[in-house]
């Protein structure tokens, strides 16, 4: 039995499957699944419900498309061009589907297999028991009646920084941001969304959130996805960026965590980043 976390799918079910045949996956074994199971991507529909279909043999976390798909359903945001999320929102289980997906966390960790995942990543004054409890708050309102509402107020980069005083909206906006949309933040976490490319888009006084010397996290496995600019290479140790951009013509990566060893397979979408 093994356990193996995978990379943003992002709708690339035919690449999903080629690295399930790759992992020889059986019955026994265990999936992680980063977030943004869906959109941009050709199979958002089959991807749900094969993932759905997998029942306690996978353990997902939420990324922010996974949420825009949660928020276009409420009918809270007009979809985007780029979305390819109508299959989903046409299907005769888009109602079941929903439902399932709403219920899914923030954050998961494991203390027996010693790894936390997220999709974006934990801020660095938030050590993982902290980032848990935080997802929780984040996690209790979307498997409540006030769903609808939270959708209503998720979008939007402000507040820029974390603070115990945050109520409300806002506080729940924040955690969401950092959990599902961060890539490079200050020590004090304080959050830039316009920088999406490599580390050398990285503004001054800002280093990737896992880079930062001090966090509370350090020494701690993490997996993450969402940042596909990285190409899997956060260059740290314990950390462990698995969004190789499927979806942008690369690859899709498998990391099997019982003995860290690494599979890919080519991206089959356009290729706007392949590096041979
Ligand atoms: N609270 C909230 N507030 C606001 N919106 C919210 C939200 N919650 C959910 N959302 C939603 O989030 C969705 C995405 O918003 P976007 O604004 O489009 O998000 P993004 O940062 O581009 O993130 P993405 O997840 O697509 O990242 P990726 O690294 O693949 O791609 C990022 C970039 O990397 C580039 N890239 C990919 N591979 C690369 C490579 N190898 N080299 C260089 N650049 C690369 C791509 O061109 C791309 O531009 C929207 O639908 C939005 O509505």
């Amino acid at each position: 039995m093994a356990t193996y976390a995978i990379g943003d799918i992002q709708g690339c079910f035919d690449e999903f499957q080629n690295l399930l045949e790759l992992i020889n996956f059986g019955q026994n074994d265990k999936l992680w699944l980063c977030g943004d199971l869906v959109n941009r991507g050709p199979k958002s529909l089959q991807t749900l419900r094969f993932i759905k279909e997998l029942g306690v043999q996978a353990h997902m976390v939420l990324g922010n498309h996974d949420l825009h798909l949660l928020a276009v359903h409420y009918d809270i945001t007009r979809k985007k061009k780029s979305d390819t999320l109508d299959e989903i929102l046409c299907a005769p289980d888009r109602e079941e589907l929903m439902q399932w997906l709403q219920q899914q966390p923030l954050l998961h960790t494991d203390s027996r297999l010693n790894f936390t995942m997220v999709h974006a990543g934990i801020p660095p004054g938030w050590s993982i028991n902290n980032a848990q409890k935080k997802a929780q708050e984040v996690e209790n309102i979307l498997r409540s009646a006030k769903a609808q509402a939270f959708f209503e107020h998720m979008y939007g980069n402000k507040p820029e920084k974390w603070s115990n005083d945050l109520k409300g909206w806002k506080r729940l906006r924040t955690i969401t941001n950092y959990l599902t949309r961060m890539r490079f933040c200050t020590p004090e976490g304080k959050l830039e969304f316009a920088s999406k490319g490599g580390l050398e888009t990285q503004p001054d006084g800002f280093l990737p959130w896992y880079k930062h010397p001090h966090r509370k996290t350090a020494g701690e496995n993490i997996i993450f996805g969402h940042w596909a600019a990285l190409q899997g290479a956060a260059d740290t140790q314990n950390v462990y960026a698995l969004d190789t951009g499927c979806i942008w013509g690369v690859k899709l990566t498998a990391l099997r965590l019982d003995d860290l060893s690494y599979y890919r397979t080519p991206s089959l979408q356009k290729s706007a980043f392949a590096t041979g």
